[in-house]
C-alpha cells in the first residue's frame, strides 16, 4: 500500500474540527428534529382519538332524533367540524412527524457519517492494519443505518403507542367507567403475559447474536474457502461445520419459538380486534341487561376499545429496533472512544532524509516487547535491508517510520527530527511504503498511479509505471491506462504490486520502505524490478524487508532481526564471513534455493 498526505483530507482539516463536535452525543446535529417529532407525535396521537369520541358524541345527538327528539343542529355541525379538523391534524402531523423523521435521520447518517469519517483519519494508520474494511464497512454501514429505524420510525411508534391508549381510557374513564375496566382486560392480560415471553429475554437475544454469528461465519468459510477446502480434500469437513452451524441456529429458534409460541398465541388471540370486539360486545350486553349502562353507552367502550391494542402491537417491533439501535450506538461509541494518533502542537521539518532509530522498544498489547532496544542509521542514497526469521519483528520495525504505530521508548527521526513532530502530511509526503497488502482502488489504473501526485501529467505516469516493469502490461490492458481495476484491469498480485511501485516511484518520496514478500511475486520481472529498485534508490533512503536472500547481496547494510533484536548487521560479504544467524540463513537459503538462484549470485 503506498500512501501519501496529499491525498488525505484529514490534514486540511487538521486543527480545524472544534472539539465540541467530538463530545457532543450522537443525537445532537438533530434534537431540533427530535423535539418536533415528539411534539408532532403526541399531537397526532390525540387528534387521531378526537374523531373515535366525535362519533360518539354524534351518536349521542342524533340517536334521541330517532325516537322525535329534537337534533340540536349547531352542536351537530361542531362536533362534525371538529371531528373533520382532528382528521386533517392527525393526518398532517403523522405526515409530519415521518418527514420530519427521516429528514433528521438523513441528516444524522450525514452527520455521523462524516464524524466516523474524520476520527477515521485520526487514527493511527496500525489501526486500519489490524482491521478488515469489513470492520469499517459495518461502522459506515450497518452502525449508522441501523439508528435509522429509531429516528424515523420507533420514537413515533412508541409514542403513539402510549398516547392513543391513555388518552382513551381517560376519555373512557370520564364517561363509562364500567365499559374502561372492561377495555382494560386484554391490556392487563397483554402486560401479564408478555413478562412470561420475555423471561431471559436478553440471554436468549445474546444466544441468538452467537448463533446467528456462528452461521454466518461458517457459510463465509464454506463460500470464501471453498478453493482451499477442496484442494486439501476437507470439502466433507467444512461441509459439516455448516451444517452443524445451521442445525444449531435452527435448533435455538426452534427451541425459542416453542418456548414463547403459548405466551405469544395468548397475546395474539386477546389483542386481535374480533377478539377484543366479542369481549366488549359481551360485557357493554351484560351492563345493559344489568341495567348499568344504556346501550348508546356501549358505544365508547366499543369504539375506544378496538383502537388499544393496534398501537401497542408495534410496541414488541419498536422494542427490536431499539434493540439493534442501541448495539449499534455501543459500537459507534466505542469506536469514537478509540484514541487518535496524537498530532503535534508545533510542527517541525525534517533536515534532510537520513532515517535514525534510537534505543527503539515496541509493544503491541503494552506487555510482550516485540522490539527491543533498536538502533539504526539508514543514510540517504543506501539501500538498508531488514532481515530475520518469522516473527522477528522486520514488518513492525518498518511501520514505525512511517507511523503506523508510536514507538513505547526510543525515537524514530528523519533528518534529526521526531517522527511524532513531524506534521503528518510533511511525514506521509517523506515516506512511501509499499506493504504486502496491495491496496489498487476501483478507479482507472492512471488514477491509481497518480493517486499521491492527481496533477502528474499522463507522461511522468506512463514514466514510472516504465520504471516500475508494468507499462507493457498496461498497455496489453483493453483500454490501456483508462481500464478500470476490478472492471477490465484484472492483475495478478505480481502486477498489483508493480502498480503500487508506479505509484510509489510517481509520489517521488524521499524515502521508501518496501516489504518484499509480494514486491517480487512475479520471478519473470524480478531482475527488471531490481534494476527499477537500485534506480530509486540511488538517491533516496530505501529500507526492504528482504525474504529472498539473493536479491538483497549488494544491500549497503543488512540488519538481522532475531526476537526483536538486531542480531547483527553488516554488508552481505561482512555477515557470511562472521559465521553467525545470518551465514546460517544464508546456507540454507543457497540449499533451498540452489536451482532458482539467477546466475552470477554472490556465494
Ligand atoms: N497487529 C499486531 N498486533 C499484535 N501483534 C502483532 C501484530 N502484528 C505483528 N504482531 C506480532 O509481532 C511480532 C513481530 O511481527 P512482525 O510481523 O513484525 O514480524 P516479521 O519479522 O515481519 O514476520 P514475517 O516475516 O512473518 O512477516 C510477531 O510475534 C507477531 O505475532
Amino acid at each position: 500500500m503506498v500512501v501519501d498526505a496529499a491525498t488525505d483530507p484529514a490534514q486540511a482539516e487538521n486543527g480545524r474540527l472544534p472539539n465540541r463536535v467530538r463530545e457532543e452525543g450522537f443525537f445532537a446535529p438533530v434534537r431540533g428534529s427530535l423535539a418536533a417529532i415528539i411534539v408532532l407525535s403526541v399531537l397526532g396521537a390525540a387528534s387521531s382519538v378526537v374523531p373515535l369520541i366525535a362519533i360518539v358524541e354524534l351518536a349521542r345527538e342524533l340517536v334521541p332524533a330517532l325516537s322525535g327528539q329534537p337534533i340540536h343542529a349547531g352542536r351537530v355541525w361542531a362536533i362534525v367540524i371538529v371531528a373533520v379538523i382532528a382528521l386533517f391534524v392527525s393526518f398532517g402531523t403523522a405526515f409530519g412527524a415521518g418527514a420530519v423523521g427521516h429528514f433528521a435521520d438523513a441528516g444524522l447518517q450525514l452527520a455521523l457519517r462524516r464524524r466516523i469519517i474524520r476520527h477515521l483519519q485520526r487514527l493511527p494508520l496500525g489501526w486500519f492494519d489490524q482491521r478488515s474494511s469489513g470492520t469499517v464497512r459495518k461502522l459506515v454501514e450497518n452502525d449508522v443505518v441501523a439508528l435509522h429505524q429509531l429516528v424515523a420510525h420507533a420514537i413515533q411508534d412508541v409514542l403513539t403507542a402510549i398516547a392513543v391508549p391513555v388518552l382513551s381510557l381517560a376519555y373512557l374513564f370520564s364517561v363509562q367507567w364500567q365499559l374502561a375496566v372492561a377495555a382494560l382486560v386484554p391490556l392487563a392480560i397483554t402486560a401479564a403475559t408478555y413478562p412470561l415471553m420475555m423471561r431471559g429475554g436478553a440471554e436468549k437475544y445474546r444466544q441468538y447474536d452467537e448463533a446467528t454469528a456462528a452461521l454466518s461465519g461458517a457459510t463465509i468459510e464454506f463460500v470464501h474457502g471453498i478453493a482451499v477446502v477442496k484442494r486439501f480434500g476437507q470439502v466433507g469437513r467444512s461441509h459439516r461445520r455448516y451444517q452443524e452451524e445451521t442445525r444449531r441456529y435452527v435448533g435455538f429458534v426452534d427451541r425459542w419459538t416453542r418456548d414463547t409460541s403459548t405466551a405469544f398465541t395468548i397475546i395474539e388471540l386477546v389483542t386481535s380486534p374480533v377478539v377484543v370486539l366479542a369481549w366488549l360486545l359481551a360485557a357493554g350486553a351484560w351492563l345493559v341487561n344489568a341495567g348499568a349502562v344504556t346501550p348508546i353507552d356501549v358505544l365508547p367502550g366499543i369504539l375506544l376499545g378496538l383502537g388499544l391494542t393496534g398501537p401497542l402491537m408495534k410496541l414488541g417491533s419498536s422494542a427490536q429496533f431499539l434493540r439493534n439501535a442501541t448495539k449499534a450506538q455501543q459500537s459507534l461509541a466505542e469506536f469514537f472512544a478509540l484514541p487518535t494518533m496524537p498530532q503535534p502542537a508545533s510542527p517541525r521539518h525534517p533536515a534532510g532524509h537520513q532515517v535514525a532509530l534510537d534505543t527503539v522498544s515496541f509493544s503491541y498489547d503494552g506487555q510482550h516487547r516485540v522490539l527491543r532496544e533498536i538502533a539504526a542509521a539508514c543514510a540517504p542514497g543506501t539501500l538498508t535491508a531488514l532481515v530475520g526469521p518469522s516473527g522477528s519483528g522486520k514488518s513492525t520495525l518498518a511501520k514505525l517510520i512511517p507511523r503506523f504505530y508510536d514507538v513505547e521508548t526510543g525515537t524514530v527521526t528523519i533528518g534529526g527530527t521526531d517522527v511524532r513532530s513531524i506534521d503528518p502530511a510533511e511525514l506521509y509526503h517523506a515516506v512511501g511504503f509499499v506493504f504486502q497488502d496491495v491496496q489498487l482502488l476501483r478507479a482507472s489504473l492512471a488514477d491509481n498511479i497518480r493517486l499521491a501526485r492527481p496533477q502528474a501529467t499522463d507522461t511522468e505516469v506512463e514514466t514510472a509505471a516504465r520504471a516500475a516493469q508494468i507499462h507493457d502490461r498496461i498497455l496489453r490492458l483493453p483500454r490501456g491506462y483508462d481500464s478500470v481495476v476490478g472492471e477490465d484491469a484484472n492483475l495478478s498480485g505480481g502486477e498489483a504490486q508493480r502498480v503500487t511501485i508506479a505509484r510509489a516511484l510517481l509520489a517521488d518520496a524521499p524515502i521508501l520502505v518496501l516489504d518484499e514478500a509480494t514486491a517480487f511475486a512475479d520471478p519473470d520481472s524480478e531482475s527488471a524490478i531490481q534494476t527499477a529498485l537500485s534506480t530509486l534508490a540511488a538517491d533516496r533512503t530505501v529500507l526492504v524487508i528482504a525474504h529472498r536472500l539473493h536479491t538483497i547481496t549488494h544491500a549497503d547494510q543488512i540488519l538481522v532481526l532475531a526476537d526483536g533484536r538486531i542480531a547483527e548487521r553488516g554488508t552481505h560479504a561482512d555477515l557470511v564471513t562472521a559465521g553467525g544467524l545470518f551465514a546460517r540463513m544464508w546456507t540454507d537459503y543457497q540449499a533451498n534455493h540452489a536451482r532458482s538462484l539467477p546466475e552470477g549470485v554472490q556465494r
